[in-house]
């Protein structure tokens, strides 16, 4: 679609040259350099990135894994929690691990479930702490939820006046506030300075800005928040880089060097993004189920117009003339295809299920005492007891890793993994110079399924009949490597 149909922004005509050059593929030496700065950075000897691979980029074993072992904790470049997510996990805004008590996550998830109904939730971008207690009657819901919990009973657990007991064996981090809003909140001083010189201070609704502006990115995060919370992650991305590029530019290195132009630094502001594989997002999501094969220009097209609403909102709050290219709709979708074609998801599970597992596991006396306690507040929560922290995020080596049907590789959280990079784990013994592999999708549905689902990642992979016989042929162990061609 995209390119037969002329593009609504103006600033992808008058900066067509400038948006290809961000839009290329990196230079292979440019590319190599990256990735292996980044993984000297951050010492993952193990991996190496390689360009060589027929799939584009792919990550290859640099020494050997034995079944089990720890390949990669990749950490986020770019990442947020789902909007309605935010209801059910209080994590920090910057490394996603959950924060506060086990008794202040389940307070405020059952003072949040008490008075909202799903429609309030779609439009509340944030759970004020700050609300708690007001809210319920500015709502006009009654004291009671259904579950007879009384409004008193989950303040007093936010607040921690209350209680519950053995959470002494399951601590968190205590609840550090942005500097500048109350909406962002962090497990830490470090991590409440991360994020604000890496993505939000841009963003922050701190009481010095200007009412016209606060008012402009509510307008954009509503509207995100009623279509597509990934442009919220988007929004993110581009302030990211734009935080980047005035690091850059007050380098001594670069006031040095006057040649070097705005757009060469923001080209190397944008470098951590561009290698990331993109395609526009709506040339490259997949058509729903219920969308006919024959509406599909005008689909592809209506998604297209969704984004450019969001990205005109967005120029509102964030447009920095410098860095005008940044801001045309064929970055911003293919900024969007990029989370949409690299998400491995971002999941960190909730320290409550651990608390209740291990309320079950106690001997049956103290159990028996506990559930007297802690049974009304399970029972309120019901089956979903313990949600995961959930959003989208871009991990800048996972997404080098390309997909296989027998994978030798797969993400997986163990205990220990409670914030939110991605933890690759090897599946099986992996040799030096094979390549790693993970599979996208659900290995256990039919071959068809399988391929359609791959189909939504922009390929359908053609070796399936040759993978499917090395897969027997290494069950059968015959044949220890399962790298692809
Ligand atoms: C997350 S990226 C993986 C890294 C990618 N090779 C790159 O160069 O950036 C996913 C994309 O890689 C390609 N890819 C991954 N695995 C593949 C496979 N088994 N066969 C064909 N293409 C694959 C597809 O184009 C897919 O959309």
């Amino acid at each position: 679609m995209g390119g037969s149909s002329t593009s609504p922004c103006d600033l992808d005509r008058e900066f067509a040259p400038q948006i290809a050059q961000l839009l290329a593929t990196p230079p292979l030496q440019s590319g190599q350099e990256y990735y292996d700065g980044l993984i000297q950075s951050k010492k993952h000897d193990g991996i190496r990135v390689n360009f060589s691979s027929k799939h584009g980029k792919g990550v290859c074993a640099n020494k050997y894994f034995a079944e089990g072992d720890l390949i990669l904790k990749d950490q986020i470049l770019v990442g947020a929690q789902h909007s309605l997510n935010k209801i059910d996990c209080a994590v920090c805004s910057y490394c996603f691990r959950f924060i506060g008590s086990i008794e202040f996550q389940i307070g405020r998830r059952l003072y949040w479930q008490s008075i909202g109904s799903s429609s309030d939730r779609t439009n509340r971008r944030h759970c004020h702490e700050s609300d708690v207690g007001s809210s319920a009657s500015s709502s006009g819901a009654t004291k009671e939820n259904s579950n007879t919990l009384s409004e008193e009973v989950l303040v007093s657990l936010i607040t921690g006046d209350m209680s519950l007991p053995f959470t002494d064996h399951f601590g968190l981090p205590q609840v550090v506030a942005c500097r500048g809003c109350e909406e962002e909140r962090y497990c830490s001083q470090s991590c409440a300075d991360s994020d604000w010189e890496t993505y939000h201070s841009l963003l922050c609704t701190g009481s010095k800005s200007e009412p016209s502006w606060r008012s402009a990115l509510q307008k954009f995060v509503e509207h995100a928040n009623g279509s597509n919370d990934i442009f919220l992650v988007a929004a993110k991305a581009i302030t990211f880089t734009l935080l980047r590029y005035k690091k850059l530019k007050t380098h001594p290195e670069f006031q040095k060097n006057t040649d070097q132009s705005n757009f060469c630094l923001l080209m190397e502001a944008w470098k951590p993004l561009s290698m990331g594989f993109k395609k526009r997002w709506w040339d490259s999501v997949a058509l729903p189920e219920d969308v006919d094969s024959c509406d599909e220009d005008s689909f592809r097209q209506q998604i297209r117009d969704l984004a450019f609403t969001s990205l005109q909102l967005l120029k509102h709050v964030i447009f920095d003339s410098e860095c005008a290219p940044l801001f045309s709709l064929e970055v911003y979708g293919h900024i969007i295809g990029m989370f949409e074609l690299n998400n491995l998801g971002l999941v960190v599970a909730s320290p409550v299920e651990d608390y209740f597992i291990h309320i079950d596991d106690l001997p049956d006396d103290e159990k028996e005492e506990a559930e007297k306690v802690t049974g009304p507040f399970l029972d309120a929560l019901g089956e979903d007891y313990a949600v995961p922290c959930e959003g989208t995020a871009f991990f800048p080596l996972q997404s080098c890793m390309n997909h296989s049907c027998c994978p030798n590789a797969k993400a997986y959280k163990r205990d220990e993994d409670i914030d939110g990079h991605a933890v690759i784990i090897a599946l099986k013994p992996i040799r030096k110079d094979d390549e790693i592999t993970i599979s996208y999708i659900d290995e256990d549905v039919p071959y068809e399924e399988r391929q359609a689902q791959l189909a939504d990642y922009g390929f359908i992979w053609v070796g399936a009949v040759m993978e499917v016989l090395v897969c027997w042929i290494v069950a059968l162990g015959v044949y220890g490597s399962t790298a692809l061609g």
